[in-house]
């Protein structure tokens, strides 16, 4: 396959902030660093969704807009450097493309690989794309085992919740036997999800954190935010395409993250249109974003900003917002913990010698 196959679109605005490139670096250096980026593989049959999921998680497209999205015809590399947590790039492969076509350096592009998210379209019929996920997981295997496989269950919100989860069961069930008579041992993370409710950020949140090597001490120190705050459940969420880093070890539910997520928009929103004055432009977030809303279930809402990239959003029962001093201050001591995470990680960064 040659370059011409390969479209670029990188989302840059952020790399200088984060030491990966911009003005300091010279740009062989950037564009190193940005090929050593972990990489995630959007894969599946034509019209899966592929193009649609990556275009309203990440570039904030209305999922009514992706209608009109026209088939991919060359592979799209999209650098997704919005967060300080969050630094890799996406491939989205177009679904007609032969991966594993001779001409096709397949070997090499997949060593640098973090993920494989292939998505199934659920309204559709499921045989062709299950036995091209089983080709996949087999062929990927044999060159790099150290590649996560994910299943997006997608365009689920066609489906009546039965059906929702019958076809669940029957793509795992499928996708799992054929692997383990292959004698394959690789077991594949299976997720429901549609660009319709917030499963698709909820998915990708959790693809994402698989590839953060700081996460079991994210979710330490949420652990012992909340449980010193009395809080009932705490998200560190990216600003920018609100998908949540960390979040404590309690059970995730659907509404309170979409509870949580609506908050930054609110916050933003308000920031932008009555925050910001007439010159400035930008996004109306910055060291002195925080809010607290009262819900009337007699829960509250609590935001706090962690850093130029991340937010901390919190839920906790208003009788517990009494001492909302304690609150603040241990808010304060997470954030130093979470800045001397992040300060390690680009110290260690900053001393890899620069591959050639
Ligand atoms: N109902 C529903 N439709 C969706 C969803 N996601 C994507 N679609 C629709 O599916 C169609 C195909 O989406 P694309 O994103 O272009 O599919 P693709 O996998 O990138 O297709 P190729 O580029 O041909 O490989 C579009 O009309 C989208 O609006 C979803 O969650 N629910």
């Amino acid at each position: 396959m040659s370059d011409e196959n390969y479209g670029e679109e990188y989302e840059s605005s952020f790399l200088g902030n984060l030491g990966y490139g911009g003005e300091n670096q010279n740009e062989g250096q950037a564009s190193s660093q940005i090929e050593n980026k972990p990489k995630i593989f959007l894969m599946g049959l034509k019209r899966s969704g592929k193009s649609s999921i990556q275009k309203v998680v990440f570039h904030k497209m209305l999922p009514n807009e992706t209608l009109f999205l026209e088939s991919t015809s060359k592979v799209v590399k999209n650098d997704i450097s919005n967060s300080s947590f969050v630094q890799f790039q996406i491939w989205d492969f177009p679904g007609q493309l032969d991966f594993f076509d001779p001409a096709f350096d397949y070997e090499y592009i997949l060593n640098n690989c973090g993920a494989i998210v292939f998505v199934i379209d659920a309204q559709d019929d499921i045989t062709e794309a299950l036995v091209k996920l089983h080709q996949t997981i087999v062929k990927v295997h044999q060159i790099n085992q150290n590649i996560h496989f994910e299943v997006f269950i997608h365009k689920a919100d066609g489906l009546s919740d039965d059906h929702k989860i019958d076809r669940q069961r029957d793509i795992q069930q499928k996708a799992t036997d054929e692997l383990a008579d292959a004698n394959i041992h690789i077991h594949p993370s299976f997720y429901v999800t549609s660009i319709y409710d917030h499963s698709i950020f909820e998915a990708f949140s959790k693809v994402i954190q698989k590839l953060i090597p700081q996460l079991p001490t994210l979710e330490n120190l949420l652990d012992v935010f909340i449980s010193r705050s009395r809080i009932e459940k705490a998200f560190l969420v990216d600003v920018v395409s609100k998908i949540y880093v960390a979040t404590d070890n309690s059970p995730v539910d659907m509404q309170t993250y979409e509870l949580c997520s609506d908050m930054i928009d609110v916050v933003i929103d308000v920031s932008c249109i009555y925050g910001l004055r007439e010159e400035e432009e930008g996004l109306g977030y910055d060291q002195q974003s925080h809010s607290v809303i009262k819900l009337n279930n007699g829960m509250v809402l609590y935001l706090r900003e962690v850093n130029k990239y991340l937010a901390l959003v919190c839920l906790l029962r208003e009788s517990n917002f009494d001492k909302h001093g304690l609150i603040d201050y241990n808010f304060i001591c997470f954030k130093k913990a979470i800045e001397e995470v992040f300060s390690r990680r680009t110290a260690q960064s900053k001393k890899k010698p620069i591959k050639k």
